[in-house]
């Protein structure tokens, strides 16, 4: 699966903690993250990332980008809510992606663990037969 880990700043302690604790899950799927969340994860865990721009300068919406083209899974957003952002239009934009393409999207930590324990027993395995199907209506 391909899964997209993005923490705003007064967050990204608890994406560390999250990315270290759950390495042994992530670490078998494709990750994704914006610029600076994804290189605090692989500093911290070892864990390959694809790192796109820092949210603020369009990371957010690369990630949108991958969800409109049907090629990310799972969103997992810590998202400060106690601070204004000044690319709140883009974090909106990429919340609003998920509920149009029906992408599961956590905002919390305590949400992301529920996601990833399912994602272990494998409840997100329609996402693959979606995208199989997809893809062959695609070819015909
Ligand atoms: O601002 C962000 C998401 O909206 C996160 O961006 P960074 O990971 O580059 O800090």
């Amino acid at each position: 699966m391909n899964i997209a880990l993005i923490a705003h700043d007064k967050k990204k302690d608890d994406m560390i903690n999250f990315s270290i604790a759950y390495s042994h899950i992530l670490n078998s799927h494709q990750l994704f993250a914006t610029g600076t969340t994804g290189k605090l994860i692989s500093k911290a865990t070892g864990l390959n990332i694809h790192k796109f721009q820092s949210g603020p300068l369009g990371g957010d919406q690369q990630i949108g980008a991958m969800i409109a083209n049907n090629k990310m899974d799972m969103v997992i957003f810590f998202r400060d809510p106690l601070t204004a952002q000044p690319h709140e239009p883009d974090v909106s934009a990429l919340m609003r992606l998920c509920d149009v393409y029906q992408i599961p999207l956590a905002t919390n930590i305590a949400a992301s663990e529920i996601f990833l324990h399912g994602l272990e027993r494998g409840d997100l395995e329609w996402r693959e037969i979606l995208k199989e199907r997809q893809q062959k209506e695609g070819n015909n």
